[in-house]
This record gives C-alpha cells, structure tokens and sequence, in this order.
C-alpha cells in the first residue's frame, strides 16, 4: 500500500458530518463522491476504489472508507501472543477501510492494579518491587526482539525512583497514583509501536495521550476532559496526516499544570471515543475479551449471550449501574457526534459484536435487553418532620444534596417519604455523616450500606409485563425488593437489594428473560 493511496481524517468531499461513504456487498464504493475526495488541506488525493477484502472482523456489510479507532483493553493486550493477535487486527483494519486506524491501547494485562499494588507496597511495607510489571514488559520486547534498554528501561528506572520516593515520603497521594498507574499505558503503546515498526514495516509511532491534546481538569483518579481537548486532538491528527500509524495511550491527560491525571478507571474508552469525536471517526471499535456487550455479567451468568446492538443512552445507563464492560462516560463524545461504536472480541475477531447506535428497533420477543448490577450501594429513607404534604420538602432535601456534592442514583417518593441510593464508593464517610447531620434538621433518616441495585435495560413499550415477571421470580426464589425505580428513561427498571442476594437476583433474571 502506496502513502498516495490514504484518504485525510475525515474530510470526504462533500460527506455530511458524520456520515460516510458506503459500500456495497461487492465490496465497491458506491455513490459519486467516491470518485473524487479532496484532503483537508485542499488537495486531491487518489483512492483506490478496489474490492474490499472479506468480512475477516466482522464488519464488512456497513463498512465505511473513514478513520476508524481501535481501542485494545489490558485483556487483549496481556502478552506477546495477544499483542501478535491485536498486531492481525490492525492490519486488516487497514486493508478494510484503506487507512490506518487511530490504536488507543490500555495497560498490559493486569499492569494497573499491579502498579497500584506495587503503591500500596512501598506505603506500607516499605518495598518497592515493579517484578510483574517488568517481567511483563521484557517478555513482549524478548519475544519482538526489541531493544529493551533503549524501549522501557528509561520509563523502568523512573517507576523505581517513584516508588522509593513514595517509599520514603510515606506518602501516595491521588497525584501520585495517577502518575504511578501512567506508567502502565506509556509501557504498552511504547512496545506495540516499536514492534509494527520493526516487525511489521509499518510506520508506527507512539504518543501519551497529553501530547495529542487531552488536557484534563486536576480531579485526580477521575480527571475531565477538557472541552479545549477537541481542537487541539483534531490539530494534531490533521498536522500528523494519515500516513502515520498513532499508537496513543488511552487512560491519561495532563492538567494545566503539567500534572499526570487519569480519567477514572477504564477510561481508555472514552480516551477512544474523545478521538473519534475530534477526527469525526467513522467507527470507534473497542475491543474486549467478550462477543460484545452481553445479557450481563458473564462472571455472574455463564450461559450470557451477545446483544448485536444498544443505543448509547442504554449502554451508558448499564455502564453507570455497574456493567463494567464499558465507561460509564465513554458513550458522550460518539452520542454527540453520532459515531457508531462496536464492541468486539480480540480473541474471536470474527464475531460482529455489539453496535451501539443513536437509536435502534426495539424486540418484541426479547423484552429486556441486558441486567447489570451495582453493588456497595447505600440506601437512605428520609421521612419528613413536617406536616404531611408540606410543600417544599423535596426542595429542601436535594438542596442539602447538592451543598454537599453528593448525586443521586435511584429515587423513589411518596408524599412525606423519599427513598434513594448513594454510591459508596464515590460518596466517603465523613460526606455521609455531614449530610445525615443537615438532613436530620428536616427529616428523619435512616442509612442503610450493603445494598446493590440489579437494572433491566428493557423495552419501555412492555414494563408492566417486564415488572410483573421480575417481581414474581424474585418473590417465588424469597428474594425481597427493597425499592423499585423506573427511571424517566423508563427502559431502565431498577431493584434494590441486599448484596448477598445481587447474584441470585441476576440468576433468576436472566432465566426469566434470556431462558435457562
Ligand atoms: N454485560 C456485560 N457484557 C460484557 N462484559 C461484561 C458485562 N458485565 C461485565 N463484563 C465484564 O467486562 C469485561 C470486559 O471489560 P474490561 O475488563 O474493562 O475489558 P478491557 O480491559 O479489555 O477493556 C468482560 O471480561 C466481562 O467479564
Ligand atoms: N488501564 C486502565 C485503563 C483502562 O481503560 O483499562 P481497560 O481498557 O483494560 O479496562 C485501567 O485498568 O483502568
């Protein structure tokens, strides 16, 4: 493949924004804006309009000739063999659509929490041992036969120095974390450019995702995007032009002071979907070690199937109540731009996945799409002191919410009583016990840990059914509800529970609504 023969970042002649070029099942481009495409900077640019290869990632029925992102998680990416395997991917990426795709990869396998382990040692044991994180990195570079001294012996050295520093200090603050965990992104996109460099001959390079533009806000742990982000992405994907093969870091930005930030955990996703928002992608695929998003957690269910698609709004609600498949944040930059994201397997390529699309046509014969779970919830009753139906009182309540920061997930009321649940994770003790203070001057309260919230993303046209089968299998198997929500996007039903009885109650879901 000739450099003539790519097509600038999103700049098709007269292609609406977001839309794309198609082609048929012959695999020929169809449409007269195919015979001629100008680049961004006003220039003609030949495009081979050739047959497209056969369907080798499953893709091939709606295959579009624009950029499109491949998002590799730490899963596909464990060791040498599944970075060989990412290698096949990438490249038949570039024969489908004619252009290199934009790489965003995690950590190595387990690096992260390795990483923050390795943290968590040099604390409080005062050991510093990066063993697992080195050994993992050799391995890869042995097996390519990459320089290792010259690849990852600097960024090596530096981890060390950071954790006897930790180690000394007595001292791993949120900065210190995020810059820690970096260390895991900056490894892999390092070995998987210089390896389709050297063993590939492709013209691969690496970039920290700060060097690109993601210029984040300094809420360390869970760092935002910048808006500003956008431009400056798009600048540096059309000044390094499309004949470079990115192999950019997901997971991380810089603040405006210079300081590592990370965009909370598993957030390469959303580092893939911000890129193909700022290139106006065609596709982001984000590639797992499942057939997709599935009809819930397979460590909970075994026999959980694929769903072939989900809108955005539906897989963002399963990622927010704990379907850990995706960021619950990573579906905003496509939902704005209307960029179709895949969910798509490393290990069984072929397999089309899970299309998540602006919208899609609804079953009849499969009412509820997919259950998550969030577990470690809180439950809080507040019963009003006042005179019953006093107006003002809800006013009241989530004024006290907001003074002290605190959201909301599920919310259930009657006139004097509100019944709602708290993350606990993202909501510390000492926030909990202010906020009981200011609402006890008002109500009466009573907070419950230990709860999970078990959702039915579903079909809003078939709740009543939805709920009357739930409620009964959850009766017959003596599992009690303790509150019930159907969210103003009413195809999200939610339970609360007691964690112990969380799996349970997704094992009889799902035999209710996917069959044994
Ligand atoms: N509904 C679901 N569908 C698919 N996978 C799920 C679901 N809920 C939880 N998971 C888990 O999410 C994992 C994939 O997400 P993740 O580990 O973040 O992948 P990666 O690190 O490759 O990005 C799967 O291996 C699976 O165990
Ligand atoms: N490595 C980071 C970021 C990430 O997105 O990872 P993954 O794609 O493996 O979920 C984490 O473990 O959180």
């Amino acid at each position: 493949m000739d450099g003539g023969c790519f097509v600038s970042t999103g700049v098709l002649a007269k292609r609406a924004r977001g839309g794309s070029l198609s082609v048929d099942r012959s695999g020929f481009v169809a449409g007269r804006s195919a015979a001629r495409v100008v680049s961004n900077r006003g220039r003609c640019v030949r495009m081979v309009v050739a047959p497209i290869p056969t369907d080798a990632t499953g893709t091939s029925s709606d295959v579009t000739l624009d950029r499109v992102i491949c998002k590799f998680g730490g899963s596909s990416l464990a060791d040498s063999t599944r970075l060989r395997e990412v290698t096949k991917i990438v490249k038949m990426q570039t024969e489908l659509t004619r252009k290199f795709p934009v790489v965003v990869l995690s950590a190595m396998g387990p690096s992260t929490n390795e990483l923050l382990r390795a943290g968590e040692r040099a604390l409080t044991e005062g050991v510093v041992d990066i063993s697992s994180v080195r050994s993992r990195a050799y391995e890869a570079c042995d097996s390519f036969g990459l320089n290792k001294e010259e690849l990852v012996d600097p960024l090596l050295t530096n981890l060390d120095q950071l954790l006897l520093g930790i180690k000394f200090l007595r001292e791993l603050t949120p900065r210190g974390k995020d810059y820690l965990v970096s260390f895991g992104e900056r490894l892999s996109v390092r070995i998987m450019a210089a390896h389709l460099a050297k063993n590939e001959d492709l013209p691969a390079k690496a970039f920290d995702a700060f060097d690109v533009g993601f210029l984040t806000d300094s809420n360390f742990l869970n760092a935002e995007i910048q808006p500003e982000s956008l431009d400056k992405i798009a600048r540096f994907f059309d000044e390094l032009g499309p004949n470079t093969v990115a192999i950019v870091t997901g997971f991380i930005g810089k603040d405006i002071n210079g300081e590592i930030t990370t965009l909370g955990r598993g957030g390469s996703d959303l580092t893939a979907t911000t890129i193909g928002a700022a290139i106006n992608a065609s596709e982001v695929q984000v590639w797992k070690d499942v057939d997709g998003i599935l009809s819930t957690d397979p460590r909970v269910v075994e026999r959980a199937v694929p769903v072939p698609s989900v809108t955005y709004t539906e897989a963002a609600e399963m990622a927010y109540f704990g379907a850990k498949v995706l960021h619950p944040v990573a579906m905003m930059p496509a939902m704005k731009n209307r960029i179709t994201v895949r969910v798509k397997n490393s290990y069984n390529p072929t397999h089309p996945g899970t299309k998540i699309l602006p919208e899609r046509k609804l079953s009849d014969d499969t009412p509820v799409t997919a259950i998550s779970v969030k577990r470690n919830v809180q439950l809080v009753d507040i019963v009003s002191t006042r005179m019953l139906g006093a107006y003002g009182f809800l006013a009241e309540v989530f004024k006290i919410f907001a003074q002290h920061q605190v959201s909301v997930d599920m919310i259930a009321t009657s006139e004097v009583s509100i019944s709602l649940t708290l993350d606990s994770v993202a909501c510390s003790e000492s926030t909990v016990c202010t906020l009981k203070t200011d609402l006890e001057t008002i109500a009466n309260t009573s907070f419950q840990n230990g709860k999970s919230i078990v959702s039915l993303v579903s079909n809003q046209t078939k709740s009543s059914l939805i709920l009357g089968k739930a409620a009964n299998a959850l009766a017959e198997n003596g599992i009690q509800i303790q509150m019930v929500s159907q969210g103003a996007a009413k195809f999200n039903i939610g339970f609360v529970l007691d964690n112990e009885e969380a799996n349970k109650a997704v094992e009889v879901l799902h035999d209710v609504f996917f069959g044994r």
